[in-house]
C-alpha cells in the first residue's frame, strides 16, 4: 500500500477536478491512499492536507475550479520552507506526488525532483503554454468560452457599426486569442509572439469600412505588445505579490488609438476570469481523466521526474525538464493562416 499526494498550483482552470477524480479512482484500484494537498505547494509546506476518498471526488467531474484550492507559492524559495515540505512528506508517509500545474508549478516540481522528491506532473493552464504536450487541461474550455463571446459580440458590433475589441487571457503566449480568433472569425488578432503595428491595424479597419463592412471584431491577448517605433506607447506596469506583471487593459489603449485614427465608435470587453471558470468541455474532461490515470501509473512504475503529455492521440510521459525548458509559443504557421481573414 502506498500513499500519494496530489496538488493543484498556479491559476485554476476547468478540468482540474476531473484530473483529481481520476487520480483518486486509479489509486483506489491499486489499493493506495490519496492525500489532497491544499493550495498548491503551500499546503505541503504548511501540512494543510486532507484524505481523498471515493466520496470526496463524487460529483466533481463537471465542476470548474479545484476542490483542493490553489496558490502561486514557490516551495524552493527558502531552505526553511523546503525543510518543512520534506518533514510533511515524511509525516504523512507520502511516497509520490502528482502536481497539476502550468510551467511555473511544474518548474517547481522539477526543482523538487532534482532534490530527490518523487514527483510527476500534469499540465494544466488555459494558456496552453507548456511544451511537449499539444494541449494542456483547461485550454479547450477557455477557447470555447472566448469563441462564444466573440460570436455574441460580433452580432452587436454589426448592428451598431462598431469596432468591438475582445481582450482575452494570454500572458506570454497568444494561443487563446489565436484559436478563438480563428473560430470566431475575428478581423484582427493580436498576440504577444507577433508585436502589432497599430497603423497597419487601423488601415485594415478603415478598408473594411470602405468596402461596406461597417463593423469589426478585434481579438487581443492581454500580453500583446506593440512593434517598436510604431507610435503606440505602453504605460508602466504594476507587479503583483508573486512578481508577475499585472495585465489587463490593453484593449482600452487600443480603443483610444483606433477611435483617434479611424474615427469610429469602439467598445471593449475584457473577458478576464470568466475564461477560467465554470464547467470543463467534454474534451477537457476526457484529457484530464486520461492524464490523471496515466500520472498514477507513472508513480506505480516509480517513473518520477516526468510529465504526462498529449502526443498525437496518446497520453505519454515526457521529461519534466523538457516540458519546462521553454514556453510553447503559438504555431506561427497557424497564425499565418489566421491572417487570411484579417481586414
Ligand atoms: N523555476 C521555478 N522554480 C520553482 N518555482 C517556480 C519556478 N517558476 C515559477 N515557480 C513558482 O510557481 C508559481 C506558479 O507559477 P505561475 O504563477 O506561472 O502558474 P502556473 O503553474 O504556470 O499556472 P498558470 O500560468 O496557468 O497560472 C510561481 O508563482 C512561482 O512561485
Ligand atoms: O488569477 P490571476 O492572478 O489574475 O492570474 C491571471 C493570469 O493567469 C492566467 O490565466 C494563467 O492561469 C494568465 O493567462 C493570466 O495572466
Ligand atoms: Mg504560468
Amino acid at each position: 500500500m502506498k500513499t500519494i499526494g496530489v496538488l493543484t498550483g498556479g491559476g485554476d482552470c476547468p478540468g482540474l477536478n476531473a484530473a483529481i477524480r481520476a487520480v483518486v479512482k486509479q489509486a483506489i484500484i491499486y489499493d493506495w491512499e490519496v492525500i489532497g494537498i491544499r493550495n498548491g505547494w503551500k499546503g505541503l509546506i504548511e501540512g494543510d492536507v486532507e484524505p481523498l476518498t471515493h466520496y470526496s471526488v463524487s460529483g466533481i467531474l463537471s465542476k470548474g475550479g479545484t476542490i483542493l484550492g490553489t496558490s502561486r507559492v514557490n516551495p524552493t524559495k527558502n531552505i526553511e520552507d523546503l525543510q518543512r515540505l520534506r518533514d510533511n512528506i515524511k509525516k504523512y508517509g507520502i511516497s509520490g506526488i502528482i502536481a497539476c500545474g502550468g510551467e511555473g508549478t511544474l518548474s517547481a516540481a522539477l526543482a523538487l525532483y532534482r532534490r530527490g522528491i518523487p514527483v510527476v506532473g500534469i499540465p494544466k493552464t488555459i494558456d496552453n503554454d507548456v511544451s511537449c504536450t499539444s494541449k494542456t487541461i483547461g485550454f479547450d474550455t477557455a477557447v470555447t468560452i472566448a469563441t462564444d463571446a466573440i460570436d455574441r459580440l460580433h452580432t452587436t458590433a454589426e448592428s451598431h457599426h462598431r469596432v468591438i475589441i475582445i481582450e482575452v487571457m494570454g500572458r506570454h503566449v497568444g494561443w487563446i486569442a489565436m484559436a478563438a480568433g480563428i473560430a470566431g472569425g475575428a478581423n484582427e488578432i493580436l498576440i504577444p509572439e507577433v508585436p502589432f503595428d497599430i497603423e497597419e491595424i487601423c488601415e485594415n479597419l478603415k478598408q473594411r469600412y470602405d468596402h461596406g463592412k461597417a463593423y469589426s471584431t478585434v481579438v487581443v491577448a492581454e500580453g500583446a505588445i506593440p512593434k517598436e517605433g510604431t507610435g503606440f506607447r505602453m504605460p508602466e506596469q504594476e507587479i503583483d505579490e508573486y512578481g508577475h506583471v499585472k495585465l489587463g487593459g490593453i484593449g482600452y489603449l487600443l480603443k483610444d488609438e483606433i477611435e483617434k485614427r479611424v474615427g469610429v465608435d469602439v467598445r471593449v470587453t475584457i473577458l478576464g476570469h470568466i475564461q477560467r471558470g465554470g464547467s470543463p468541455t467534454p474534451f477537457d474532461r476526457i484529457l484530464a481523466t486520461r492524464m490523471g490515470i496515466t500520472a498514477v501509473k507513472l508513480l506505480k512504475d516509480e517513473d518520477y521526474g516526468k510529465m504526462v503529455a498529449l502526443r498525437g492521440s496518446k497520453i505519454l510521459p515526457v521529461k519534466l525538464e523538457d516540458a519546462v525548458a521553454k514556453l510553447k509559443t503559438v504555431d506561427l504557421d497557424l497564425f499565418d493562416l489566421a491572417k487570411t481573414f484579417f481586414g
